[in-house]
């Protein structure tokens, strides 16, 4: 059986699960199982800690894992990413008291807590700066306050958890992260199954598909809103001079699409959700 892990609580652990469901996979039933087996499908999961997952990856005790890019990078396992998933999406960045700091250059000589000790200390080196890093577990926001460090590093998404500390950001992000699949580094891939089946996840979340009708002297025009990803199927209709074209178009820009097919002369275009597909 295929071993794989995923978070067992957490940022990540709904997504994940979630994700695995659309792909045909069954998941555990109760937020208190850490193994389950889809004896179908042949992969046993393990519900384990995202801070986790990378070193057991990593040390070849499971095949795969879904974890954070920040995670995976601060654990520094020999494991290494095979696909952006697309959820959990954060950024990684520094953090003052409201006006304190401007520049990451500005961090010489200060203690900056966080949780990515790794991280913060590889970028650290990078950019030629003497600072220390003070190891926290969590709630590092409100550590400035509590007077264990004069600045921070840590993962932001709304940016609500900062504001309300009275904290600000500064600098260029570190890392911009999201749920990753992950594999030992260098191995040979048993995940191929795995991975086509999320990367197809992705798609069908991503795309619709788009049916029309339209003059055939206008599908030139047509096609150019609407290239799809290879080449749109163009099928003749009982009406001769006219086909109808069925195509995948990115979700978000389809009612932009669908009036600007309107307006070069389509009619009866349809919208269908993609159920699954494999790419
Ligand atoms: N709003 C968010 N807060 C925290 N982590 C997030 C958020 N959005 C995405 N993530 C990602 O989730 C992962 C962290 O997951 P999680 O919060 O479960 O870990 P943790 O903070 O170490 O654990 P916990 O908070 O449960 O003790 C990281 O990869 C992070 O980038
Ligand atoms: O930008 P925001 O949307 O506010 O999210 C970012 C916050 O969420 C996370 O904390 P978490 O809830 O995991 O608690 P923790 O600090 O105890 O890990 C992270 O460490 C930030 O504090
Ligand atoms: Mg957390």
């Amino acid at each position: 059986m295929l071993r794989v892990a995923v978070p067992n609580k957490g940022a990540l652990s709904e997504a994940a699960s979630d994700m695995l469901s659309e792909a045909g996979y069954s998941t555990r039933r109760g937020t208190k199982t850490l193994v389950h087996q889809d004896e179908v499908n042949g992969v046993e999961f393990f519900y384990l800690r995202p801070r986790d997952i990378a070193i057991y990856v990593g040390s070849g005790i499971l095949d795969a894992g879904i974890t954070g890019r920040d995670l995976l990078l601060e654990s520094q396992a020999e494991a290494e990413e095979v696909l952006g998933l697309g959820f959990g999406a954060s950024r990684f960045f520094y953090a003052g008291t409201a006006g304190s700091f401007t520049s990451a250059e500005q961090l010489a000589g200060a203690r900056i807590a966080t949780s990515f000790p790794n991280l913060v200390d590889a970028d650290l080196q990078r950019r030629g700066i003497a600072a220390t890093t003070v190891q926290l577990d969590g709630a590092i926001e409100v550590s400035i306050q509590l007077g264990v460090a004069d600045a921070i590093a840590d993962v932001v998404e709304t940016g609500s958890t900062l504001r309300a500390a009275g904290l600000e950001t500064f600098g260029e992000p570190l890392l911009e992260s999201e749920g990753v699949l992950i594999q030992r580094a260098g191995a040979e891939s048993r995940i191929g199954v795995l991975k086509r089946r999320l990367e197809s996840v992705m798609v069908a979340r991503q795309y619709v598909l788009v049916d029309y009708n339209i003059e055939q002297r206008l599908v030139p025009e047509a096609i150019s809103l609407t290239p799809g990803l290879e080449s749109p199927t163009v099928s003749p209709l009982q009406e001769t001079g006219w086909v109808a074209v069925r195509v995948m178009v990115e979700a978000k820009e389809v009612n932009n699409v669908m009036d600007r097919l309107y307006g070069v002369g389509a009619r009866a275009i349809l919208v269908t959700n993609i159920g699954a597909c494999r790419i």
